[in-house]
């Protein structure tokens, strides 16, 4: 997969070399380049804002750098098996960042990424991309960063860890969170009896019994218990099941 990011900050996309993505980049399963933004300005100042039209507090993004910007990426990426890639703006007014929309981004040959900054980005440059290639804004949540670097950074890891070979062992990506509508399991390694201070914390002792069907049954048990506790919103509600039973809904 070809990952293209524009950016003012590229700088803040440096952790995309490390850890499981970096070593995707390595191993040649992502290919990622980032772009500055400000190459594509035609200014000595290499001016990429602008006061609102219209008024109003901060600044804008102009649309010139980012309609080169895209022109750039596009040409510099036309051999990818695709023949534009899909455009992915993180913004706070987005569709949200979702375990299924993961899933669906991994399925990509190509993705590329635009960091907004300042109050956002020209609306004509969504106009403008969207005559071009499929654009999806995207909210990592119900809050307002400052930029989309970080939102970046979050989707990169989410898709890139679902692409094969990237997780060494793929059995780790099956009972997660919101991979099948539960959060995980509690997790414990050795030792066995943590003396922590004057406190003596043990593990369930089922995960010393050796009994794989005890334990698991335990994992689900505990994976229900965690859900309804934290997010109820997850568990299918009995009264809802119950309504739709009543209106007989297929
Ligand atoms: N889930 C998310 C995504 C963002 C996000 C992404 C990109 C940009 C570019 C600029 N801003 C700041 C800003 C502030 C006020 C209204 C609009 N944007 C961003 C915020 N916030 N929360």
């Amino acid at each position: 997969m070809r990952l293209d990011v524009v950016t003012i900050f590229p700088d803040y996309l440096a952790p995309l070399d490390l850890s499981l993505i970096g070593k995707a980049r390595r191993d040649g399963i992502l290919d990622v380049h980032v772009h500055d933004l400000r190459t594509f300005t035609d200014d000595r100042h290499r001016t990429v804002d602008d006061s609102p039209l219209g008024g109003g507090a901060g600044m804008v993004m102009k649309p010139e750098p980012w309609a080169r910007a895209l022109e750039h990426v596009v040409d510099a990426g036309a051999s990818q098996g695709a023949p534009v890639p899909h455009l992915i703006v993180p913004g706070p007014g987005g569709v949200p960042l979702t375990q299924a929309l993961a899933h669906e981004l991994a399925q990509e040959p190509w993705l590329a990424f635009a960091c907004g900054r300042y109050e956002g980005i020209d609306e004509r440059v969504y106009e403008h991309a969207g005559e071009r290639m499929p654009v999806t804004i995207v909210s990592l949540g119900d809050y307002v960063l400052n930029g989309g670097e970080v939102a970046v950074l979050a989707i990169v890891e989410a898709v890139g860890r679902l692409l094969p070979g990237v997780v060494g062992n793929a059995e780790s990506l099956v009972e997660e969170s919101h991979e099948d509508g539960l959060l995980e399991y509690p997790v414990y390694t050795r030792p066995a009896v943590w003396a922590d201070g004057d406190v003596v914390r043990e593990v369930p002792p089922v995960l010393l019994s050796g009994n794989h069907g005890a334990i698991a049954a335990w994992r689900h048990e505990q994976r229900l218990e965690r859900t309804a506790a934290r997010r109820p919103d997850l568990l299918p509600t009995s009264a809802t099941t119950g309504a739709l039973a009543d209106l007989d809904v297929r």
